[in-house]
């Protein structure tokens, strides 16, 4: 598990290091893990050391501080060092360490504290590599001139550069929304980011996220509390799975009513219908009009059309709200999970008909624009456009207005439940932005839902954080059956289906 912590977080716990080591310890130790990871990378893309320039970018705090330090070590290692001083007061004792290595100081600010472009220009042009040390967990919004231009300035010339430079953040990419992955100005992308003491909410959120490139995580022996945001690995996910056990039976294996798919949209009834199978429930019953249950049947003959006794629910896939009969199959299945405290998944049409209030162990899965539509009719006018430009924060008010646990699907999926607990995941890629695959994740969260009813049952996970881990953990399904179908090609939704027993073998089998 990747756990996020925010800069004041992060700040809180550097305090008592501080006081309790040498004068720029801390600073020094995350400096030598920066200048490590710019020879990794190096020794990765198979460029000679000798014959690298690197460009340190130097803002005014510390972040430019480990960018001075780091830059000293690469020097002595041999490499041509240069430092763009982007301030007029750069980390005093970093200076001094850097120029007593002969790295090249120089101030790319004229008299008046504007960039001198032309300056700057000749050393990116230069180096093969940057070293982005201008604001770290202490910058707040969106990058201010100088900064702002020197950054756009730096953009333009890298992707007018026949062979970019490999750019290197310093804690995190200057400019982006650390606690909320926002990016609300001009960020320099990274091809690593090299963070201290703990990952950032903005670095596992986009749409910074995607500006971050690898991430490095680098222990400098910080005492932290909870996290703010977490990512869930296999091995996490193997522990919220609940694989059968010698006297298992489809009961006692969880049962999963579902109500999907239409007259209008028969498919996604076999599409959730082959999620929840190929997750591993004991059974699922399936709710719905003859042609899609006939449907379900030619696929799936061990699924058993009509009501009976569930521990999960899972409503919505294909249908469409303003279909009369078929909303009311779902307000009924919503009715008797409420009714029996059962776990329930409201995917699709089932989201327009969720009421205002929910229970943390009901998981809404919309997409971006629904969750717009979500927010807007509960009073908070949101566009599409806004919700991705800030799916973390967008994510978590949803879950604070309706009670429910919301995964919001995007490249980068995140779960948000209402006490707080919040993930991300970004296991899939972009071929599985195909039709009915939302379908197949629905059916994957409503197995994994079935699977651990008792421990949501009846009031269980009040505040939804195990349900959310669950969520978390059919996004990662989800998105790893995404992976192994497309093998680098085009995925159909039932091809993803197809996948999810050999994820769960291997997610089962991890170490
Ligand atoms: N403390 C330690 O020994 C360690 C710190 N780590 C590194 O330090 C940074 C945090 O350093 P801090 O000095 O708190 O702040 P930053 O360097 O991140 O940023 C402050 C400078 O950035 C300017 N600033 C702030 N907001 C903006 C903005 N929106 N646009 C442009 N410039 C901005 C700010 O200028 P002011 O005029 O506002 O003061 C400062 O110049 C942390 O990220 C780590 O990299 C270590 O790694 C661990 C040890
Ligand atoms: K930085």
């Amino acid at each position: 598990m990747i756990r996020a912590h925010e800069a004041q977080a992060i700040r809180e716990a550097e305090a008592p290091l501080l006081a309790a080591t040498p004068t720029d310890a801390l600073m020094t130790h995350a400096a030598f893990a920066v200048a490590t990871a710019v020879l990794e990378e190096l020794d990765r893309l198979g460029a000679r050391r000798s014959g690298t320039t690197v460009l340190l970018l130097v803002g005014g705090g510390n972040n430019g501080g480990d960018a001075l330090y780091a830059g000293a070590y690469l020097a002595r290692r041999g490499l041509q060092v240069a430092a763009a001083l982007c301030t007029d007061r750069p980390h005093e004792r970093g200076l001094a360490a850097a120029r007593r290595a002969r790295v090249r100081t120089h101030d790319v600010l004229d008299a008046a504290g504007r960039p001198r472009e032309e300056l700057l220009t000749v050393l990116a042009d230069r180096a093969g590599v940057w070293l982005d040390g201008l604001t770290g967990i202490g910058a707040r919004g969106a990058l201010r001139e100088p900064l702002a231009g020197i950054v756009t300035a730096l953009a333009d010339r890298r992707a007018a550069m026949p062979d970019e430079p490999t750019v290197v953040a310093v804690d995190v990419p200057s400019g982006i929304g650390v606690d909320d992955g926002t990016v609300a100005g001009p960020v320099l992308r990274a091809d690593v980011t090299v963070t201290m003491g703990a990952a950032k909410p903005g670095l596992l959120a986009r749409p910074a996220e995607a500006l971050a490139g690898r991430l490095v995580v680098v222990d400098i022996g910080l005492g932290l509390g909870e996290a703010a945001l977490a990512r869930l690995g296999p091995a996490d996910v193997a522990d919220l799975l609940r694989p059968p056990l010698p006297t298992d039976h489809k009961y006692t294996r969880g049962v999963l009513g579902l109500v999907a798919g239409s007259t209008t949209y028969p498919g996604a009834a076999v599409l959730a219908a082959a999620g929840a199978l190929r997750t591993g429930v004991g059974m699922v019953r399936y709710l719905g009009p003859e042609g899609p249950t006939r449907l379900v049947h030619e696929r799936f003959p061990e699924v058993v059309a009509g009501s009976g006794r569930v521990q999960a629910w899972a409503a919505g896939s294909g249908v469409d709200p303003a279909d009369e009969g078929r909303a009311e199959d779902v307000r009924d299945a919503l009715r008797r999970a409420l009714a029996d405290g059962l776990p329930a998944v409201l995917d699709a049409g089932a989201l327009a008909l969720a009421p205002e209030r929910l229970p943390a162990t009901v998981v809404l899965t919309p997409h971006a624009g629904e969750l717009a539509q979500l927010l807007t009719e509960r009073g908070e006018r949101t566009s599409r456009a806004d919700v991705e430009a800030a799916p973390l924060p967008a994510a978590r008010r949803a879950a604070a207005l309706t009670g429910a646990t919301v995964l919001l699907k995007g490249a980068t999926t995140v779960v948000a439940a209402p006490g707080g607990t919040t993930l991300t995941q970004a296991d899939g890629g972009p071929w599985l932005a195909t039709a009915g695959t939302g379908d197949v994740l629905a059916g994957v969260l409503g197995a994994l839902l079935a699977q651990r009813a008792e421990d949501l049952a009846g009031g269980g996970d009040p505040d939804g954080a195990l349900t959310a881990e669950l969520a978390a953990a059919a996004a990662l399904l989800h998105g790893r059956a995404g992976t192994r179908a497309s093998a680098g090609g085009p995925v159909t939704a039932l091809t993803v289906a197809d996948a999810l027993p050999g994820v769960v073998a291997d997610v089962l089998a991890s170490p």
